[in-house]
């Protein structure tokens, strides 16, 4: 249902990839609403249609993806009615992307300076001088220091984690009110990878910013997911409230996922962590009932049968047999 506060409102959203002449859905009748202000995660393992969930909003699909969709609310804009001319100018300017490799946003011939400006100079009257000092600004604001010498330099001089901060500072430049950052930690070390999970919540705070944070690490999201969902096979499995789906997963999916994640404390080496058997089926797979059906430990032929969304509206679920999967661990001896 529509929110009438919603900052974006995603309904009905379905992706088909052309495979050399045959079309597979990769993505599956996916709705979901963003607050303004709000951090709305999106979690699962690779392959789970995450990355163009989130491209299709802005549509960067890639040429062989089509997009189906309902309705994309941003605010009062029907993001799917723009034309490619009026979706550019809000591309980058109020809604902000950032990528797990900061390669594709950043341009190895043009230095952090001209980046940066770049991007307000196309979507704001502003003066060379204006923008510079901005990127200056934001560059001391996402921690990196002495902004005026980076700002001279080429992204390749820079270390992997800065170049995430610049390319945190890049999607602040204009002022956007939603920043989709999909996977943005995920090739760092577990140190800057934290700074960095800090960094976008103090900013997001700051300049109160509805965060899209994509990602399959479910330790991560529980420190910054207002709301959450859990995709496989190009659906959604189970969404809600952060504290609903992590404390109370009712999908055995979500379920296995928490029980990947090392818990703070513990001291269980990560090798001997557990990982969920099976893979995510191919897209050629052809799925009967619930696309979890081989990896779930307690799937039975029922779950076969055609699935629908259920839950209460705030707590949603694609199973027929929510918890039970819990169940089965807490009636053993
Ligand atoms: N350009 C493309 N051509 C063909 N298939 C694609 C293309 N892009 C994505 N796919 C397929 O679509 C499905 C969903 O991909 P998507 O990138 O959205 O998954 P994801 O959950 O974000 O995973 P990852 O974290 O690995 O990016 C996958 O099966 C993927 O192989």
């Amino acid at each position: 249902m529509k929110d009438e506060h919603a900052l974006l409102h995603v309904e009905g959203l379905s992706i088909d990839i052309d495979t050399g002449g045959a079309s597979k859905k990769v993505v599956s009748d996916v709705s979901f609403t963003l607050e303004a202000g709000k951090t709305l995660c999106i979690v699962g393992e690779s392959g789970c249609g995450k990355s163009l969930t989130a491209l299709s909003i802005l549509d960067l699909l890639p040429v062989a993806a089509k997009r189906r969709v309902k309705s994309l609310n941003f605010g009062n804009t029907a993001l799917e009615q723009l034309g490619a001319h009026e979706l550019a100018s809000i591309r980058g300017a109020r809604i902000a992307m950032i990528f797990q490799d900061p390669m594709t946003s950043l341009n190895p011939v043009f230095t952090v300076g001209t980046q940066l400006t770049d991007v307000l100079r196309r979507h704001k009257p502003v003066s060379r001088r204006e923008a510079m000092e901005r990127a200056s600004y934001l560059l001391e604001r996402v921690g990196i220091a002495n902004p005026g010498i980076r700002l001279r330099q080429y992204p390749f001089e820079l270390s992997g984690g800065l170049r995430q901060r610049v390319m945190i500072a890049m999607a602040l430049m204009c002022g956007p009110e939603l920043l989709i950052a999909d996977e943005p930690t995920t090739a760092l070390d577990v140190t800057v990878q934290a700074e960095l999970l800090e960094l976008l919540k103090d900013i997001q705070n700051e300049f109160k910013l509805g965060l899209i944070f994509i990602s399959h690490d479910l330790g991560l999201v529980s420190k910054i997911a207002d709301e959450v969902i859990v995709m496989y096979a190009g659906q959604i499995v189970e969404s809600g409230r952060a504290n609903d789906v992590l404390r109370n997963p009712l999908h055995p999916y979500t379920e296995l996922l928490l029980r990947c994640v090392p818990r703070p404390g513990a001291s269980v080496p990560k090798s001997a962590l557990m990982s969920i058997a099976g893979s995510v089926p191919s897209l050629d797979a052809e799925i009967l009932g619930c696309a979890f059906y081989d990896r779930c430990p307690v799937h039975d032929d029922a779950c076969r049968q055609p699935l629908r969304q259920a839950g209460d509206g705030t707590h949603g679920y694609l199973c027929i047999k929510p918890g039970a999967m819990r169940r089965s661990v807490e009636a053993q001896p």
